[in-house]
């Protein structure tokens, strides 16, 4: 029944930018769908219980978030049948759980307008069944099932031909499948915008098994199109320099992809190597990309921004297969700037604001105010140090001195590492250790609050007393330069919170 036409060397890069319209050729019209439904008990997704739960259970999560126990025995008949009504039926298997920073697709998609998907949580034996026999028109796959999905289809579109991988599936009105690799044509086009072309792509994927299935997909389609070199590790624990440097070929390596959990919350500190020296191993390396994707900027992207690398993670990855999974499923197109506002959204509001500045320049007073506008909590590390000390700044600092202080502060910072959606006023000393901006960086992202020195308050700031605002400025003000990603110049209290709270809205990500 497949026509799974595996010859890599008709996909050219000419067709990989023909993609797009031979999906829109390929879109199925949701009229002739008409026989199809959504599940017909207002639960939002299945999913088997888990280990040391009882396995004849499961779970139903409701809109609410409540959940329902239910005896579970096999694939439920409505999810393979179904009852008839007029909608089409859209699913997506539930890739992770909802976190602000990732949504699942099925979020993804009611961004884009499409507010019917229904996400799924099947274990992997019902997941192949529900894909073979189940009641749907179109499905959004989680990586592992790609290879299987694609030996399923009666067409696959140039770039699944080329990998045989399949993350996105459509029922044509005839019947037959389509499948498409979405993901590989969004990697493709992220390629320009990291400065990247086909032709100079020399790709190291680091991977671990559940993901090998996508890394080893993303390579082919790579290297069919023309890359020289796409190689697929995988790593148990972080990559070592000493291994980094028995790569073969890994002087020339200008992309790395990780393909693994490593730094994935609450495991922000690990990276998939095992210190920023390993980039020192890949000198040609122009930029990274993680497929972690919470926190908002996983600590290997840190790391390689802070080497000036072109480094992000693989969210906006995940918007455009939305994307193409709305049109394809919708037969509906959509304007280009729809994903950007889409991933400038889910980026700003799972961001931290971290106001951060010289001592008295206005932190807490304009941070309590844009925090207020904005409805978001308002945190002050200050206070909360205080709080757990039981004192003030200026008498711990006095009676316990400045490490006792700091260190009260990293572990403050630490903690509040993996929240989202705060306004974060800093202490005008915080940013000096390097873990702390690593930990503020993870969800945060970093607004230098400049005022000039002479209107710089002293009172109750013993340091500033001690040393003079002039010689903390030249010992901060190159680390606040390095990190800072809007500067704001104080102005009233009120209109510097309107100045800035236009930066979180106005600059693109
Ligand atoms: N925009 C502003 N215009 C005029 N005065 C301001 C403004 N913002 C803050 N202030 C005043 O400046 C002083 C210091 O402000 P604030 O405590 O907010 O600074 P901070 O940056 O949080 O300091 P620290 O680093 O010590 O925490 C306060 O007296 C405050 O009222
Ligand atoms: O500039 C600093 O080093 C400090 C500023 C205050 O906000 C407090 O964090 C503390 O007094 C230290
Ligand atoms: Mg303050």
């Amino acid at each position: 029944m497949a026509q799974n036409d595996t010859n890599r060397s008709s996909f050219s890069a000419a067709e990989a930018h023909e993609t797009r319209s031979l999906n829109d050729s390929a879109a199925p019209t949701t009229a002739g769908m008409s026989s199809r439904t959504p599940l017909p008990c207002s639960c939002k997704a299945w999913r088997r219980k888990g280990k040391g739960e009882s396995n004849r259970l499961a779970v139903i999560e409701e809109p609410d978030g409540s959940t329902v126990d239910l005896p579970f025995t096999e694939l439920t008949g409505d999810l393979l049948k179904g009852t008839f009504a007029d909608d089409p039926r859209w699913i997506w298997f539930a890739d992770h759980s909802k976190s602000p920073a990732a949504p699942c697709g099925a979020e993804l998609l009611a961004k884009f307008g499409l507010t019917n998907a229904e996400p799924l949580h099947l274990s992997e034996t019902d997941a192949l069944r529900f894909i073979r026999d189940g009641r749907w028109d179109g499905i959004g796959l989680d990586p592992k099932f790609m290879a299987e999905a694609a030996r399923l289809c009666d067409h696959l579109l140039p770039a699944a031909r080329a990998t045989n991988c399949s993350n996105i599936l459509i029922r044509e009105t005839d019947g037959t499948i389509t499948g498409d690799f979405t993901i590989g044509t969004g990697l493709l086009k992220m390629l320009p915008a990291m400065g990247l072309t086909i032709c100079q792509t020399r790709a190291l994927f680091l991977t671990e098994e559940a993901l090998e299935p996508l890394a080893a997909g993303l390579a082919r389609l790579l290297t069919a199109l023309g890359a020289p070199q796409a190689k697929v590790i995988r790593i148990d624990h972080p990559l070592s320099a000493d291994a980094a440097k028995r790569i073969e070929g890994a002087e020339g390596f200008s992309l790395l992809f990780n393909a693994t959990n490593l730094g994935r919350a609450p495991n922000t500190d690990q990276m998939p190597i095992e210190s920023a020296e390993v980039f020192q191993c890949f000198p040609k390396l122009k930029a990274v990309l993680d497929s972690v994707d919470e926190p908002v900027r996983p600590r290997l992207i840190w790391e390689a921004q802070q080497r000036g690398l072109e480094a992000r993670t693989t969210l906006g990855l995940r918007v455009v297969v939305a994307r193409e999974a709305m049109e394809l499923f919708a037969g509906r197109t959509l304007p280009l700037c729809a994903t950007r506002s889409i991933l400038c959204d889910i980026r700003r509001e799972a961001s931290n604001i971290v106001l951060i500045g010289m001592p008295g320049c206005g932190k807490t007073t304009i941070g309590k105010c844009v925090a207020a506008r904005l409805l978001r909590p308002f945190i002050d590390l200050d206070a909360l140090v205080e709080r757990r000390v039981g004192k003030s700044s200026e008498r711990i600092y006095r009676e316990d001195g400045e490490e006792y202080f700091r260190d009260f502060e990293s572990e403050i910072i630490k903690e509040l590492s993996g929240r989202h959606g705060l306004v974060i006023s800093t202490g005008g000393g915080a940013c000096l250790r390097p873990e702390n901006r690593m930990r503020l960086a993870l969800n945060g992202t970093f607004y230098w609050l400049q005022r000039p020195l002479d209107h710089l308050s002293t009172y109750q700031r013993p340091l500033s007393q001690a040393r003079g605002v002039e010689a903390l400025y030249e010992e901060r003000s190159p680390i606040f330069e390095k990190i800072a990603e809007r500067i704001i110049e104080v102005q009233s209290v009120e209109d510097t919170a309107a100045a800035l709270i236009g930066e979180t809205v106005c600059k693109p990500c």
